[in-house]
């Protein structure tokens, strides 16, 4: 026996664990698609080794001529899927393959139903990747060496996906990755040159690589290879020639995704520059969207030559970062390199016109295909609101493809664009109102819209967490500016009728002494007492400062350990309410002083804050409903 062996066994994560056995389960019924991500896998791991190789030629070593190899042995009942790119050391395939990085994944986990199609295509949504191969494989051995390392730095790892992995160093003449699947008894039928050739037709036909098998004549396998897919690069054919299948093969190869893409725009621009542009929009959002390190985004390309990927460099400002596709120039040198490309203004001229691409291609859908429209905002409003804030230049055109809740229905769909508000906006009405909260219920039964409701004016129902910094930042849409129905001074005056003003002048005079009685009563728990213009049912409310942040929002900052300023809010009243009626008619100090109190803490809670004294809230309310049996 020679001295050592390295061979280790070691463990998944437990998350991998999960997954695998869910993929195994859920994913039988498109089992082929095992063949599509690890073909995918190798011609990613080709465009590495190019990119790579653009500052270090050696890395090709002997061997610049980049494929996908795919092979079989039907006796063997094997596949075997080989690549010449990249490669992977061996701590590269611990982190890769035995690990899963991304953030969330447990929560994802933790989400899936245990019913085999709802569970499909939430796997879809996290991208199911080299370990597909387990859905028709019992056993995968991958070897793998890195490009630049010894050929004796090989590595090799094998599992059955049952009992972990095994990890083992070994020769490896040539760089790059060979992974065998040991098909499992009842899927040896897969081990043929037909099928898999029809597979890779189906699946792989547009990667720009190409994937070769053996040729075959009279039954018997050659020495020599043959390329099956079309691997010419899809963008560069004309659009006419395209077909939508084609198109969204080629989006689940650049993507990453298991569902077909919900639109997309192709554009060969001629003029200054040259390129050409393939911007596609996923149906489904990813599960880690908001993850701001995970995403795809754009394949940047160089005369059909990949240079690299989005992660890397923002080819898509943050807000389009759901975006997926490919943008190809002319321009640039082939051997472009990271400095090159920083601040580059061929670069800068393609991003700025695809981003326009993007936008006009939800104007579109907005003007001829708004149902799918209505799917699109579901999956990525909450990302398209991070626009305006981010994208000063496009700020009008984004604004008008925005979609929110309103009181016009109630309903939690967002559906009412900002030119369908303004079309409805009443006579002499110059704002657009609006009112932030924590959840939709609580901004739909805000005190705060009580007025309004009574006027029939609208007011737009914002309770995504991106809703406050949307309104920081979209100040005013075409001319008429947003204004929150929860802070500031209301002046409806230009709605109101003249006996409307009266009356509410004479509620005010009348309950002038008990503002003033209040005032005392509350000292510095709040900025001001006054009169509301708002309320028609409740009996008070809270009103901010214009620039304070909502309530439920200071909340939340502070939580995440954020100094927030003391600011101190206004307490509006309603005289009218029979609850200040009857304080009017209380004459004890201290109890009116408690009635006060609970005039406040409620308002603060209707608000969706915190009191700073719960206890003492609910005593006094103990005490007065005691008090009124
Ligand atoms: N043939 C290969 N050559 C080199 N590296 C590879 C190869 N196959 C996989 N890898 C590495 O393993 C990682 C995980 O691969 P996997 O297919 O599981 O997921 P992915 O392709 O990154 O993403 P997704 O889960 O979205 O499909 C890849 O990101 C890559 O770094």
């Amino acid at each position: 026996m020679t001295a050592t062996t390295n061979k280790e066994n070691l463990q998944f994560q437990t998350e991998v664990n999960q997954l695998l056995h869910l993929m195994i389960h859920s994913l039988y019924s498109n089992k082929e698609i095992f063949l599509r991500e690890l073909v995918s896998n190798g011609s990613d791991a080709c465009d590495k080794l190019r990119f790579e190789a653009i500052g270090n030629d050696s890395l090709y070593e002997t061997d610049s001529d980049l494929r996908v190899e795919v092979e079989f042995d039907a006796a063997a009942g094997t596949i075997t899927v080989r690549d010449n790119g990249i490669g992977m050391s061996r701590d590269e395939v611990v982190t890769n393959i035995g690990t899963i990085a991304k953030s969330g994944t447990k929560e994802f986990l933790s989400k899936l139903t245990g019913d085999e199609k709802k569970d499909s295509h939430m796997i879809g949504q996290f991208g199911v990747g080299f370990y597909a191969s387990f859905i028709v494989a019992d056993k995968v051995t991958l070897t793998t060496r890195r490009a630049g390392d010894a050929a004796s730095e090989g590595v090799r790892w094998e599992s059955d996906a049952q009992s972990g992995y095994s990890l083992e160093q070994v020769e490896k003449a040539t760089r790059g990755t060979e992974i065998v699947l040991h098909l499992k008894e009842d899927e040896k039928l897969l081990a043929d040159g037909w099928r898999l050739r029809n597979i890779i037709r189906q699946y792989s036909d547009h990667i720009p690589l190409p994937v070769n098998m053996r040729k075959t004549e009279a039954g018997e396998t050659k020495d020599e290879w043959e390329t099956v897919n079309k691997a010419n690069a899809l963008w560069t054919r004309s659009k006419s020639e395209v077909k939508d299948e084609e198109y969204q093969e080629f989006y689940k190869h650049v993507s990453h995704d298991w569902e077909d893409a919900l639109a997309w725009s192709h554009n060969r621009v001629e003029g200054k520059y040259e390129y050409t542009s393939l911007l596609y929009l996923p149906s489904k959002a990813p599960f880690d969207m908001f993850d701001r390190d995970n995403t795809h985004g754009l394949k940047l390309y160089v005369q059909r030559v990949f240079i690299m990927e989005d992660k890397e460099f923002k080819l898509m400002p943050r807000y389009l970062r759901f975006v997926r596709g490919v943008l190809d120039s002319n321009d640039l040198p082939l051997n472009v390199s990271r400095e090159i490309l920083q601040g580059n203004k061929i670069i800068e001229n393609m991003k700025n016109a695809s981003v326009k691409k993007v936008i006009g291609l939800l104007e579109n859908m907005i003007a001829n295909e708004p149902d799918k429209y209505q799917k699109f905002w579901k999956e990525f409003g909450k990302v398209l609101k991070e626009g305006p804030g981010e994208d000063f230049s496009n700020r009008e055109q984004i604004a008008k493809l925005l979609r929110f809740s309103s009181t016009l229905d109630d309903s939690a769909e967002q559906t009412v664009s900002l030119p369908d508000y303004m079309a409805r906006m009443k006579e002499g009405q110059d704002k657009i109102y609006y009112i932030t909260a924590d959840s939709h219920t609580a901004a739909k039964n805000s005190p705060h819209l009580e007025v309004f409701r009574k006027k029939g004016i609208e007011v737009l129902l914002l309770s995504d967490r991106v809703d406050e910094w949307l309104v920081q930042h979209l100040m005013e849409f075409e001319g008429k500016s947003l204004q929150s129905v929860a802070k500031g001074q209301l002046d409806l005056s230009a709605l109101e009728t003249e006996e409307d003003k009266k009356a509410q002048e004479k509620v005010e005079a009348e309950a002038k002494n008990m503002v003033e009685h209040i005032k005392t009563a509350l000292g510095e728990k709040v900025g001001d007492v006054r009169v509301s213009h708002r309320l028609t049912t409740s009996p008070s409310c809270i009103v901010l400062n214009d620039h304070d942040m909502a309530l439920y929002m200071q909340q939340l900052m502070k939580q995440a350990g954020h100094e927030m300023p003391d600011t101190k809010p206004a307490l509006e009243i309603n005289p009218t309410h029979p609850l200040l009626k009857r304080m009017e008619a209380e004459t004890d100090d201290e109890r009116f002083g408690e009635w006060s109190s609970i005039l406040l803490d409620q308002a603060i809670l209707a608000e969706g804050g915190q009191l700073e004294d719960p206890a003492g809230f609910v005593n006094r309310l103990n005490k007065l409903m005691l008090a009124m049996g």
